[in-house]
């Protein structure tokens, strides 16, 4: 009943620094995603949870290993292919939203379908559709600066979707917000996590964000040390991931 393969990691090595003085961070690290995976990569401050992101969204790249998304390595791929990969498969939600400014939300949203040359008036539709489903429809003639953190956020996330992307990564999705838009933004990932089958793959340092997600990857001295799965109950979930970091007795902050 296994889902579609997304990504594929295998023996992913990052060092940072130059020769002779190189930190290794990431130190052959193997992970499989699959299609409808919700995931929240935890783990101490400065384990290498942003640098294993952006591996896997193709920002950065690995100092040895493969990265395969959609079955292709992305570590071997041309320029221009990557950039055909990222438009396509990948979408991105920032800590500090990325909205443009000079854009009203829904123009933000539509950004892109439009760079891709899709007709306005499928554009529009699909980013009416989308603010819709964020709670977004009252604001989408508004610029960035008139609009909450939640709402900011919301817009980015529904921009990240427009392309129905293979995976969505978001780093710190929550890092800006305040506990009530935290918890309004998870509940709506997780609503697409299960009604539009989309996988995520998130970075937090905070356990009742991980709590959305349906597995939890511990990070520590360069590994993955561990996996969490939950059960039915979000808040059982929390308290174990709360119970893990307190075992740990790391600085997950
Ligand atoms: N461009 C870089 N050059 C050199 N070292 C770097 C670079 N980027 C990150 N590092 C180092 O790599 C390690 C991992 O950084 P990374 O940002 O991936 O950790 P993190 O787990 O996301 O941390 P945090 O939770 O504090 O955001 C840190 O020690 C950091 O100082």
């Amino acid at each position: 009943m296994n889902e579609k393969k997304v990504v594929e990691i295998r023996h992913l090595i990052k060092d940072y620094g130059t020769k002779g003085f190189q930190t290794r961070v990431l130190k052959g690290i193997d992970l499989e995603i699959f299609q409808n995976d919700f995931i929240a990569i935890m783990g101490p401050s400065g384990s290498g949870k942003t640098t294993l992101l952006n591996i896997l969204s193709s920002i950065d790249k690995p100092t040895q290993g493969a990265v395969m998304l959609d079955g292709k390595d992305i570590t071997k791929v041309s320029n221009q292919e990557l950039s055909r990969l990222r438009r396509d498969k990948i979408g991105f939600i920032f800590q500090d939203y990325n909205l443009l400014d000079t854009m009203t939300l829904q123009d933000n949203i539509a950004l892109p379908l439009s760079l891709n040359g899709v007709p306005a008036r499928e554009c529009i539709q699909k980013a009416q559709k989308l603010a819709w489903m964020f709670g977004l429809e009252e604001h989408l003639q508004k610029y960035p600066y008139q609009l909450s953190g939640g709402q900011k956020q919301r817009g980015a996330t529904s921009r990240a979707l427009i392309t129905n992307p293979e995976i969505i990564f978001a780093d710190e999705p929550t890092g800006a917000l305040d506990s009530k838009s935290s918890r309004d933004l998870l509940e709506r990932l997780r609503t697409v996590n299960d009604q539009k089958k989309a996988t995520i793959l998130m970075v937090t340092h905070d356990a009742f964000c991980a709590s959305y997600a349906k597995d939890v990857f511990i990070l520590s001295d360069g590994m993955i040390q561990c996996r969490l799965s939950k059960g039915k109950d979000r808040k059982e979930f929390y308290d174990r991931i709360i119970d893990m970091q307190a075992s740990m007795g790391g600085d997950f902050s």
